[in-house]
């Protein structure tokens, strides 16, 4: 079977702490998958490595087929949001998307105005970015994660900082974004937002990943 993404043994360090010992991942075009373990257990370097920002020390990695760190350094049509995204704090929202959407081409006027509407943003308020709220912030990460249309999105933790109308509304993009097909990778602290929206859910403990079992699942929802 082709998998879009697909990690093969991999190990990380930092320094004499080891995040993966030995990591084995394959997802399927078009999944929503979950991944969730505790604080520091290593979610968000999965997802650094897959999109190129942090090497692993051994195995690899696959995306669409291409070797990550040869064949590509950073994997072409993936939408990121992770963790703080560095924003330039004196130009606008608008603006903040707009300079990204002039790196790659591939968004235009239109596609930052609808996607600053469809997150919950005015896409005319001048409000500097250093004066957003933290749920501000969220919600232009989100944009910018998919004003580009592209077709596998990294999303670690979505609904931080966000309210319950804002999270339901990000969790109807979610589902928009699911019937189009894309491939979605997901982490949340809260267990509930994994299961309404993933088809698959892996846990990362021991420096490892593995698909929770049902039992795993009653235990985190509880
Ligand atoms: N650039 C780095 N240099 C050194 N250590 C790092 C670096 N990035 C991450 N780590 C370490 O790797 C481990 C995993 O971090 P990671 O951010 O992936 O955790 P996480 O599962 O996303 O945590 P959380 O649920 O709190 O967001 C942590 O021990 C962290 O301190």
């Amino acid at each position: 079977m082709d998998y879009i993404i697909e990690l093969i043994n991999v190990k990380k360090s930092f320094k004499k702490r080891v995040v993966f010992s030995n990591v084995s991942l394959q997802v399927i075009k078009g999944e929503t998958v979950g991944l969730v373990g505790e604080n520091g257990c290593g979610k968000s370097v999965l997802f650094k490595i897959i999109v190129g920002l942090m090497r692993p020390d051994m195995g690899d990695v696959f995306v669409r087929s291409e070797k990550v760190g040869l064949n590509t350094d950073f994997p072409i049509n993936v939408g990121i949001l992770i963790n703080s995204p560095g924003y330039i704090d004196l130009y606008s929202g608008y603006e903040n998307l707009k300079f990204l959407a002039n790196i790659t081409k591939k968004a235009d006027k239109n596609d930052i105005l609808n996607t600053m509407k469809k997150v919950g943003l005015d896409p005319y308020d001048k409000t500097k970015v250093k004066n957003y709220s933290v749920g501000m912030k969220q919600k232009l990460g989100i944009a910018q994660a998919i004003m580009e249309d592209q077709d596998i999105l990294i999303l670690d933790e979505p609904f931080n900082g966000l309210d319950y109308k804002t999270k339901d509304d990000i969790i109807n993009i979610i589902r928009l974004l699911q019937n189009q097909k894309k491939t979605i990778l997901i982490t949340s602290h809260n267990f509930q937002d994994i299961q309404t929206l993933c088809n698959k859910t892996y846990i990362i403990e021991n420096k490892n990943i593995k698909p929770m079992s049902d039992e795993m699942k009653l235990k985190y929802k509880n």
